[in-house]
């Protein structure tokens, strides 16, 4: 073994072939330097060079007893490689394969030499040693009645034993009811032992988990979440999502794709994505944090519909979906909203957010944003509404969509173009339109058609926002903002004969879950949360330069 310029080399065995295994600072590299001699083509050397970065080696073992094993069921094997090289290592690390879906694989090096094995792996472990921001504790809550019930057996059967192999100590709760992690981070749980929190569920599991984890956070700090305005702390605990639910929107928008071992991948190596996360308000008392969703109209109306028939799953979205579909509702109210800097983009400009993002990685500082605030309370009513802008009008959806909300159902999300951790969130305004425009509306969500591009549908990039439902009596009587040359197309009319657009209102979706109140406010709280995750990854990098 060569320990020059901490540049380590060795020749070894894998698979039967000779291999020159180099540990550079941050990559381990491997090539077959000689041929067996059944694929011997001529040449001494072949050029393909394996690699594995070390920040994603899931963990490195020596491989006890494997000759013994070898030579006790196959004794006549005697002088094949692996028993003139009886000592080995296995490395365990991150393959990605298709489709942002991650794999643990191995590799095992033999070698004659038991001291130089031994070598290896410490120094692989050294080299491991030094990635602090791995997490060695995890605080696990299960919600065993997620999606189709399968929270318990993902966990055990993909989960654990990554989380095993890598090192990681877990404590795990399954959950005996609904708020139960939610109250148990808020009041019980002691945070100090653990690295991070891991969510084995779906996008309402993590609400569960988000609130726990930012109310405590701000209680320990002696922040009032009740304060529209008030700084939030953020949270310095990551936390893990393991899809097990019916949507899973907030682990494929960050990750690429809904997958436990590529979840579990990513808490191992330490991944660490920021998130915006919305308060939002109701006359000054605090009801909920949002990190995806916001939906009043269409996705509230769906959301209720689809509590009342949870036995059927994640297709319970389907049905109400389409049942909402047909009823054709739309509602009247007013929406404002403060638009966001130009230097966080714009929602139609197909900027799409990516692993390193730059407009996320564009400190956007909260300092700023609360001295802006102190500053607002201080001046008179109606200069704290300047740079405000202000839309009436009947709704079919009011959308706010804090990142893409990317999800199986559509692959490119609600908006695709909004960013993770740019402390902004995209306002899209649908208008009242016929079933056939909005029909249409709804099935670019599934194409490469820009969903946007249609005349009832705005949609605004903003920092805060705030809706006010019509009051039956002071609505306005037409709605002068509409399109003018907007025919209903609506086939099924009889449907609307009791429907009373001046009196009726919806609900708002809050990532899945239903909100009390329709008046509220909203304010995008930048960067609140870290993810164990990276945003999904531009291209596959299977090689690494070396
Ligand atoms: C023609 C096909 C059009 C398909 C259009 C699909 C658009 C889907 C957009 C999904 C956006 C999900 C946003 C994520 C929200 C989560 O925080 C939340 C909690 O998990 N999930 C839902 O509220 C669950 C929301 C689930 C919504 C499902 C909506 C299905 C609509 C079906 C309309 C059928 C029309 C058929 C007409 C013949
Ligand atoms: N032990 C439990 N019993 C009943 N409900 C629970 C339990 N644990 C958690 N819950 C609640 O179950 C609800 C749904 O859970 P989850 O989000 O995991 O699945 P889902 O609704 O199928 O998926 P998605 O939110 O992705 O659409 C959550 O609101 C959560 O509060
Ligand atoms: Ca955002």
């Amino acid at each position: 073994m060569e320990n020059q310029d901490k540049i380590i080399c060795s020749e070894l065995f894998q698979k039967q072939r000779k291999v020159e295994v180099v540990l550079y600072p941050a990559v381990l590299a491997w090539k077959e330097i000689e041929k067996s001699s059944k694929r011997s083509s001529g040449t001494s050397e072949s050029e393909h060079v394996q690699t594995v970065k070390v920040c994603e080696i899931v963990a490195v073992h020596k491989t006890e007893d494997e000759a013994d094993a070898q030579l006790r069921s196959h004794p006549k094997r005697i002088n094949q490689p692996s028993q003139q090289y009886p000592h080995a290592f296995t490395v365990s690390y991150v393959r990605r394969t298709r489709q942002h879906l991650w794999r643990c694989a191995d590799v095992t090096f033999h070698c004659a030499d038991q001291q130089i094995c031994e070598q290896w792996v410490q120094v692989i472990n050294e080299q491991l040693s030094l990635l602090t921001n791995r997490p060695k504790n995890l605080l696990v809550y299960i919600n065993p009645y997620g999606g189709k019930r399968r929270g318990e057996r993902i966990y055990e059967q993909k989960v654990a034993p990554v989380f095993r192999r890598a090192g990681i100590f877990t404590d795990v709760i399954v959950t005996e009811r609904a708020n139960h992690a939610r109250d148990h981070l808020k009041m019980e749980a002691n945070l100090d032992d653990y690295d991070g929190v891991v969510c084995v569920g779906g996008d309402g599991m993590f609400s569960e988990i988000l609130h726990g984890l930012v109310t405590r956070i701000q209680t320990d700090h002696g922040v009032d979440q009740n304060q529209p305005d008030a700084e939030l702390v953020p949270c310095s605990l990551r936390i893990g999502i393991i899809p097990a639910g019916s949507t899973d929107c907030i682990c494929f928008a960050t990750q690429g794709t809904n997958d436990p071992v590529t979840s579990a991948l990513h808490i191992v190596v330490g991944d660490s994505q920021p998130m915006d996360v919305c308060s939002v308000h109701h006359n000054g008392v605090f009801l909920k944090y949002s990190v995806s969703l916001l939906g009043y109209g269409f996705y509230g109306d769906v959301l209720t519909d689809s509590e009342r028939n949870r036995w059927l799953g994640p297709a319970r979205y389907d049905l109400s979906g389409f049942k909402t579909f047909l009823s054709h509702n739309y509602y009247g109210g007013t929406v404002s909203f403060l638009p966001a800097d130009d230097n966080v983009g714009h929602p139609r400009d197909k900027l799409q957010c990516r692993s390193g993002c730059r407009i996320c990685q564009h400190k956007h500082s909260s300092k700023d944003e609360h001295d802006e605030a102190s500053e607002e309370k201080e001046k008179p009513a109606e200069d704290s509404d300047r740079g405000w802008s202000v839309i009436h009008g009947k709704f079919i959806a009011i959308n706010s969509a804090s990142m893409s909300c990317a999800c199986p159902r559509s692959p490119k999300g609600l908006s695709p173009s909004a960013h993770l951790a740019d402390g902004t969130t995209d306002l899209i305004l649908v208008r009242k339109c016929s079933r056939l425009d909005f029909f249409r509306h709804l099935l670019r969500h599934t194409n490469n058609d820009d969903q946007f591009d249609h005349w009832f549908v705005e949609v605004h990039r903003v920092r805060k926002f705030r809706f006010q439902p019509w009051h039956p009596d002071l609505a306005p009587l037409e709605d002068a903002s509409e399109h003018p040359e907007s025919p209903d197309l609506s086939p099924i009319s009889s449907l609307q004969e009791t429907y009373d657009d001046r009196t009726a209102e919806s609900s708002w979706n809050c990532d899945g879950e239903i909100l009390h109140h329709t008046a509220i406010q909203v304010s995008v709280q930048c960067q609140l949360i870290r993810l164990f995750a990276r945003g999904i990854e531009e291209q596959q990098d299977a090689e690494v330069a070396v």
